[in-house]
């Protein structure tokens, strides 16, 4: 006696349903001719023209449809695809399961005919009448049931899925972007902010609200071009760097080096009071005069002109920029290596 045939006629019933389901005649919602003979008998007909709405989908309704004659487009809305019913085929079941609910899908004819209507009552006078046939209805009907959630979860998996890969794909562009976005505002030769990141820096300080007290210090290279004519590029090169070091090392957390073009540098920095950027200034200069005194060529480092004023927040780059470059001017006038400051009144102070 094999494992099929011990099992009693009801399990075996079943185990036959889910075969036939997994082959897909399930997902079809269509009677059997007596399934339809007997509800046919139950069932009162009802005549509807092509177009006219059974129901809307959300709608409560305790009634299931058989088709007789025409045609029923059922619409499952969002991307789902709508399914069309024809004669044999059944419809709004759940009603007979559980009640009065809401429809999962809405019910237009889309081709004038004729359907046979049910209701829990006549239901019930049918299951009197044949609770055989009836048991097997249900039970196809529970199978289909069950088959369209399965589906519908593989659905939302994929859907998941999909999602989730598309966000990935977001999180690796935003993180491109804003790489990209940092290497726009980085000077490649020093890791300093260059001029445009500098500008940008300016634009979201003024948005948030500038901090009151700054000050400017404009830092350009004495001779420069001597150190790239003696030593070459790339010892040139190296001087840029140990200046933009030197500023970096100085530069306080909400203080702004920046390498403005070629050997021209400026630090923007949180000051109320000359001092502190006068103090910062001497390090420059100090710090350069040091490492100059190392017996080393070529050169780490070449000395600088530093100059140095305190900001308007209120008043623009350029305004700033002509302050702290009249300074400068001074500085190199002078014959460089060495600081000069400039008051706002453009006396010295
Ligand atoms: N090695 C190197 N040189 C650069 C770079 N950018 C600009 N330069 C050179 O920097 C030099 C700047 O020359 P100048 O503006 O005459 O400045 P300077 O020689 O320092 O003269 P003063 O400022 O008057 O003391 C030029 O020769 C440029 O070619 C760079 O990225 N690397």
């Amino acid at each position: 006696m094999n494992r099929q045939s011990a099992a009693p006629p009801s399990v075996r019933a079943s185990n036959a349903l889910l075969d036939a389901a997994h082959a897909g005649a399930m997902t079809t919602a269509s009677l059997t001719a007596d399934e339809y003979a007997l509800f046919a008998e139950f069932a009162s007909a009802r005549r509807v023209q092509g177009g006219e709405r059974l129901f809307h989908r959300g709608d409560h309704g305790a009634t299931m449809f058989v088709v007789a004659q025409g045609r029923v487009e059922l619409d499952f809305g969002d991307d789902l695809t709508a399914k069309l019913l024809g004669p044999g085929e059944f419809f709004g079941e759940l009603a007979l399961l559980i009640g009065d609910h809401a429809r999962s899908a809405g019910a237009v004819m889309s081709e004038s005919g004729v359907l046979l209507v049910l209701q829990q009552a006549e239901f019930e006078k049918m299951v009197e009448r044949n609770p055989r046939m009836l048991a097997q209805f249900l039970r196809r009907t529970i199978m289909r049931v069950v088959l369209n959630e399965q589906s519908l979860i593989r659905r939302l998996r994929l859907r998941n899925e999909e999602l989730q890969n598309a966000l990935d794909h977001l999180h690796a562009t935003t993180h491109q972007l804003n790489k990209t976005e940092e290497l726009v505002r980085t000077d490649d030769l020093t890791g300093l902010y260059n001029r445009r990141g500098l500008t940008l820096h300016l634009q979201e300080s003024r948005a948030l609200g500038m901090a009151p007290g700054l000050g400017l210090l404009l830092i350009d290279c004495d001779r420069f071009k001597q150190v790239n004519d003696e030593h070459g590029h790339l010892a040139g090169d190296r001087v840029l760097q140990s200046v933009a070091n030197i500023l970096r090392s100085v530069a306080g957390p909400e203080d702004m080096p920046c390498r403005l073009g070629g050997d021209e540098f400026c630090l923007l920095i949180a000051a109320e009071h000359p001092e502190k950027v006068k103090r910062y200034a001497d390090f420059i200069i100090s710090t350069t005069q040091g490492l100059l005194m190392l017996p080393q060529s070529p050169p780490p480092v070449c000395p600088v002109s530093v100059g140095g004023c305190l900001i308007d927040p209120a008043s623009d780059w350029n305004a700033w920029y002509g302050l702290a470059d009249a300074a400068l001017y001074r500085a190199k006038r002078l014959g460089g290596n060495r600081f000069e400051w400039q008051g706002s009144d453009a006396g010295h102070d």
